[in-house]
């Protein structure tokens, strides 16, 4: 897998100078989730698309941007679902983006994820690499260094709430006030890799997004966003899950599926479970 991993690690040098320089306006298309797509959400997915190109062990990728599954080596082993430009509608007021990589074999599903990479651009670009164990990396010199291996505590002290409030069931809106009546403190940018970064270097805490009234299967995509954090947060000692059981339990049926996720350690999570076992049906 060396060879996705420094593929990836290529494409976030070229992203990182896209970003710093390229145009944060919208371009005329949709993608399939209905989103216009920015310019740098077009650029990001081309630069990804032609570095994979070369990478003889990937049988087949599919991104958010695109439609469908683009078949490249009918001999290799690996399958790469990716976001090119996670959040990018925040790279016009200067706030951090990512790009995450689902790395799968045999399908798309999250039952066959094996590894997965997220790319932090802040105002340093770092990436973690999650196999066995989780990995950050961060980019010094054009060249991107071992930093640390990331862990998560039991408990945290953070508390991210995502999607619209005012669609959130009143079990739910109930749990998130009584997490910050705990003392948990809001920390919400509105990207997923910065949000889900922050709590992963603080020890723990809980990302939320749930279903909600106006998207009853939440917003954040399986193959490109939920199963490859939820892959990192299990090999850091935390959880991912969809409300009661292990997210990447969940099937999936069509490549641009959603499902309502949260993310943390240990102690927050089981919070949800009990929660939502209590007051909400699956
Ligand atoms: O504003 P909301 O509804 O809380 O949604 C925020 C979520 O949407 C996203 O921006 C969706 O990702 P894209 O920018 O790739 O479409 C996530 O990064 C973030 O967690
Ligand atoms: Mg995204
Ligand atoms: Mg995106």
């Amino acid at each position: 897998m060396t060879e996705i991993f420094d593929a990836i690690k290529k494409s976030a040098i070229e992203i990182k100078n896209l970003i710093e320089t390229g145009d944060t306006g919208k371009s005329t298309h949709e993608n399939s989730t209905g989103d216009t797509q920015l310019k740098l959400d077009i650029a990001s997915d081309e630069i990804i698309e032609n570095i994979f190109k070369e990478v003889s062990s990937i049988k087949a990728i599919v991104s958010e941007e695109q439609e469908e599954i683009i078949s490249l080596n009918k001999d290799g082993k690996y399958l790469i679902a990716y976001d090119p430009l996670d959040g990018s509608s925040l790279a016009d007021v200067n706030l951090s983006v990512g790009s995450i990589f689902g790395i799968y074999e045999n399908e798309f599903s999250g039952k066959n994820i094996v590894a997965s990479v997220y790319v932090v651009y802040g105002p340093r670009v770092e990436l973690v690499i999650a196999t066995t164990d989780v990995k950050m990396y961060r980019l010094i010199n054009n060249k991107f260094k071992f930093m640390q291996e990331i862990k998560l505590n039991e408990k945290g002290k953070l508390n991210a709430p995502g999607s619209t409030q005012n669609c959130w069931a009143p079990y739910h809106k109930k749990m998130i006030d009584d997490i910050f009546q705990d003392g948990y403190r809001l920390r919400y940018s509105g990207g997923m890799v910065p949000d889900l970064h922050q709590i992963l270097l603080k020890g723990g805490g809980l990302f939320s997004y749930p279903g909600t009234t106006d998207r009853p299967k939440g917003k954040l995509r399986q193959l490109f966003e939920v199963f490859p954090f939820a892959f990192v947060y299990e090999k850091a000692n935390g959880q991912a899950i969809d409300g009661f059981d292990r997210v990447l339990d969940v099937e999936t049926t069509h490549i641009h599926d959603t499902s309502p996720c949260f993310f943390g350690s240990n102690e927050e999570i089981n919070r949800v479970k009990k929660v939502y076992k209590e007051n909400a049906r699956k």
